[in-house]
């Protein structure tokens, strides 16, 4: 036995978070923490890694009582945590970021830099890694960075690394190499906790899964005794209804809301589409082909050299920044919440209403609405069963999937036509990524929202797509309506190299 938590209870005041949690982790183990949103699987990593101090109960590392170490100590024994926004520079080379804080030095005291290149280079092919330790970290692949975080870990002498949600945002692709990777780690004796929302990934990869219920822990479930909906009723501690949207509502021909023509600007050659009133436009492409380019154009993030777009018949000026996409009632809900999301020192209520202070709560002489604010926050807080006390708690207490959901809330409140949402999901539990798409699935109908769907999630995506865009080298390659179309075809059609536009419409 490598790890053993036990009855480790937590409270925040008078939340009680965790009661009585055990959970064992052994050598060459790859372990699963599942749970929803606000379970406790953060916070009991903290607990393990030592960021927090003050709980009841033990954990033990190599048969040692540990709890009286601090996070540098526990990191010395060999318990590294990579979070889901890791420390790495982008800024550094490869090679800086391995080494981070042990710098080499030459005989006169001189950083070395040829045996630093040199030491790196021999660390990466160590753990089957073929990048130049030359590069800057954000050249770096999305999966690459991830990798190279757990390459840090093993270079720091982890026994036992953490990982939280290491696979959001990423491909199929990069997904299984990620896992090959960890695999291969594992094999060399390494253990592994994996947080993780996606089941499947979970069944495949974890030796023992733990699941977190109201602050409970159910732990020892083994690989190849437990399925996926046993695990997903286990989780929720119901069975959860995955959202379909209608054949019939995929197919229906909708009125044009948003027309784009002829868009060009970096990294996108030339695009036009048009977005149905009350449509689901689900967006396919690898990194830097376009798809992320012209969502994040539209809504004034990145710059449109060329081209005219429309919305709703008005002439729609091209957006230099943000502001001016919102107040065209076009918004973008960004992956990344911790750069374009949410402000962490805010509370629930004053992040809603950030995007409509100056519009929906605004009254006369400067003053706001204080009732509608209270009354908008609340909707949505209720509707998107945002788990907290109340609408004034703070943001950054809050867990990932739940700040994720005020994200979203905020967006909504600023009714826009047109929705853009890049990875929405990203940290959501299993139940309330329904309780999000049937909202989606809910407001296009009954009010008209278009929207844009951006995900590497392709059975998410098309439970929820009436239509898919194809995009690759900044071009629109192919336009075509999900008419029971499975996540096996779109990675086809979004790998065939020579497409022309429409070919397969
Ligand atoms: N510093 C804090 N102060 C008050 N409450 C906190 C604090 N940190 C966490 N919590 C609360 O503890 C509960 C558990 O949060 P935690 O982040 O551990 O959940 P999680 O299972 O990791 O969720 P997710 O899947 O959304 O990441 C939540 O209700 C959260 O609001």
């Amino acid at each position: 036995m490598l790890l053993k938590v036990s009855n480790v209870n937590k409270s925040f005041g008078s939340k009680i978070v965790l009661t009585d949690n055990n959970l064992e982790v052994g050598k060459s183990e790859i372990h699963a923490l599942v749970g929803m949103n606000g379970a406790g699987k953060t916070t009991l990593v903290r607990i393990i890694s030592g960021v927090i101090d003050d709980y009841e109960g033990d954990i033990i590392f190599e048969d040692k009582n540990i709890n009286k170490l601090s996070v540098i100590e526990r990191q010395n024994v060999g318990i590294y945590v990579v979070p889901q926004h890791a420390a790495i520079i982008p800024e550094f080379t490869v090679a800086e970021n391995i080494i981070l804080g042990t710098w080499p030095k030459d005989t006169l005291g001189m950083v070395d830099w040829k045996k630093i290149y040199e030491n790196a280079e021999k660390v990466l092919h160590d753990y089957g890694l073929d990048f130049d330790p030359r590069m800057k970290v954000r050249d770096l692949s999305l999966v690459n960075q991830r990798k190279l975080n757990v390459v840090r870990a093993l270079f720091s002498k982890a026994k036992l690394v953490i990982l939280d949600e290491p696979t959001t945002a990423l491909s199929s692709e990069e997904r299984d190499s990620l896992f090959k990777f960890i695999e291969a780690q594992r094999q060399q004796g390494t253990s592994f906790i994996l947080i993780s929302h996606y089941l499947e990934e979970i069944l495949r990869l974890c030796d023992t899964i733990t699941v977190n219920r109201d602050g409970r822990s159910y732990t020892g479930y083994k690989k190849g005794e437990i399925d996926e909906a046993t695990l997903s009723k286990l989780i929720v501690g119901e069975s959860v209804k995955l959202l379909e949207r209608s054949s019939e509502e995929k197919l229906k021909t909708k009125k044009v809301s948003l027309e784009v023509n002829g868009v060009s600007g970096k990294g996108m050659d030339n695009i036009s589409f048009t977005l149905g009133r009350g449509e689901v436009l689900g967006v396919v492409g690898f990194p830097g082909s376009g798809a992320r380019e012209i969502c994040r154009a539209l809504s004034g993030l990145n710059t449109i050299s060329k081209g005219q777009i429309t919305l709703n018949g008005r002439e729609f000026s091209i957006p230099k920044d943000p502001k001016t996409a919102v107040n065209q009632k076009i918004i973008y809900v960004s992956f990344d919440r911790h750069k374009e999301g949410v402000v962490q020192l805010l509370s629930i209520k004053e992040n809603i209403s950030m995007s409509i202070l100056t519009s929906r709560l605004k009254k006369m002489f400067g003053f706001i609405n204080k009732t509608k604010e209270i009354e908008n926050a609340n909707e949505y807080f209720k509707t998107l069963a945002v788990r907290a006390s109340s609408i004034n708690e703070s943001v950054g207490n809050l867990s990932g999937g739940n700040q994720q959901k005020v994200v979203i809330s905020k967006a909504l409140s600023a009714l826009p036509e047109v929705l853009i949402l890049d990875e929405p999901t990203v940290g959501i539990d299993i139940k309330s990524r329904e309780e999000i798409l049937a909202l989606i699935d809910h407001l296009t109908k009954e009010r008209g929202l278009s929207v844009l769907y951006l995900t590497n999630d392709f059975n998410e995506l098309l439970r929820i797509s009436d239509r898919l865009l194809f995009f690759e080298d900044g071009k629109l390659i192919v336009d075509k309506v999900n008419d029971g179309l499975t996540a096996e075809d779109v990675m086809q059609i979004r790998d065939l190299k020579d497409l022309k536009e429409g070919v397969l419409n």
